[in-house]
């Protein structure tokens, strides 16, 4: 690529991701390109993603190639990683790539790692519900995550397999079972409810998208996501139609994808994206930059249920503070209300499952 290609890519890149909700500038795939150029001044950190050959492992394990904050990138799935990693490997950046392939490399494509990433697991097709994909995914969340705690028991966790609402409960049994939890280090990706909803909002409001911050809370499936728009800022005059309109159009961002793909899987370069982001935030706050704040699906105390989707400011240890949800508007409130019992049952349902 000519290098004003690349600067024009980069550019329209930093503009797209610049209106992170972090209160400090944030994490974005321009840094990740613009950077990769750039020293290597920053300390080692090895990541992890785990299901590495699929439709969101192939372009997150890209996204996580070209950060300059990864020194060690490890690509494990069942199948396929060694073209995937001999792939990737070639890219002229800071990373060194390895690829394991089944449960035998697992543990060393583990070891020593700061960060793992796991989008392995089945995807939604058309007609079926994220708590559709339990059956499998639990499973394979569960065997994933005791190898995490032999292996790796002080990474970060990014969890994306879904349901999201379980996965994250199954991961904390898990740990604690293996006397590993540390609740500051489990996190439930939610980033692409976020980045939808800028997109949605910047459309509607008539405001340049990088400029947009939106919080959603909650948790990752259907009416349990929430996204806040009477917190969005640059502040646009929309009408509660507008604003219910942009509410379910978030709310059922996944499902749109899931079936503009007929079959063929859900969202994963969006997703690829947005667990870049996340990731790269994750980074960042081990690496102590100050004010990293994004939305995640933690464990919490900001409402009655154990877990919960929020801002979450990452530091040295992870989680460091889960910010609360603030004044919410009377649409919000409603909205609050209505997710409870179908959070509160999936999480239930994942905590039951790993302690079964
Ligand atoms: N959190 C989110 O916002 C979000 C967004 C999109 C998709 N997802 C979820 O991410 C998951 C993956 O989606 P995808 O489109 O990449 O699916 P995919 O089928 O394309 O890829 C999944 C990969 O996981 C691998 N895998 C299966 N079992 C494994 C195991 N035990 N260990 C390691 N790897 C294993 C498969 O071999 C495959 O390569 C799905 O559950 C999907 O619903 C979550
Ligand atoms: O919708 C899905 O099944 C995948 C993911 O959770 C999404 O929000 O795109």
């Amino acid at each position: 690529m000519k290098a004003s290609m690349l600067r024009s890519a980069a550019t329209t890149l930093r503009r797209a991701s610049s209106s992170s909700s972090s209160s400090s500038s944030s994490p974005s795939s321009t840094h990740l390109l613009r950077r990769s150029f750039s020293s290597d001044s920053n300390p080692d950190r090895k990541v992890a993603v785990l299901g590495a050959a699929g439709g969101i492992g192939q372009p997150l394990a890209l996204l996580m190639k070209l950060n300059p904050l990864v020194s060690s990138l490890s690509l494990y799935d069942i199948f396929g990683t060694p073209g995937v990693a001999a792939d990737v490997c070639h890219i002229n950046t800071r990373a060194q790539v390895a690829g394991f392939m089944r449960d035998e490399q697992l543990g060393m494509a583990l070891r020593g790692a700061d960060l793992v990433i796991i989008p392995a697991g089945v995807p939604r097709k058309p007609g079926m519900s994220r708590d559709d994909l339990f059956n499998t995914n639990a499973g394979i969340v569960k065997s994933l995550c005791s190898a995490i705690a032999e292996y790796c028991p002080n990474a970060l966790v990014n969890m994306i397999s879904n349901p999201v609402n379980s996965t994250v409960p199954i991961a904390a049994e898990v740990f604690k079972k293996a006397g590993t939890y540390d609740e500051k280090k489990l996190f439930g990706v939610t980033m692409l409810d976020v980045v939808r909803a800028k997109t949605f909002y910047a459309g509607k409001a008539k405001v340049p998208v990088a400029d947009v911050n939106v919080p959603v809370v909650g948790g990752h499936a259907g009416i349990t996501i929430l996204p806040l728009f009477s917190h969005a800022t640059p502040k646009a005059n929309l009408s509660d139609e507008d604003i219910k309109a942009l509410t379910k159009r978030t709310q059922d961002g996944g499902t749109e994808v899931v079936e503009a793909k007929a079959g063929k899987g859900s969202a994963t370069l969006s997703m690829a994206y947005a667990g870049a982001i996340f990731a790269d935030a994750c980074l960042k706050g081990l690496n102590g930059v100050p004010n990293v704040v994004e939305c995640s699906f933690v464990q919490s105390t900001i409402t009655e249920l154990p877990f919960f989707a929020s801002k979450v400011r990452l530091g040295k240890n992870g989680a460091e503070e889960v910010l609360g949800l603030g004044p919410l508007s009377d649409y919000e409130k409603q909205g609050l209300e209505s997710l409870m019992p179908e959070l509160k049952t999936s999480i239930e349902k994942g905590i039951r499952f790993a302690n079964q």
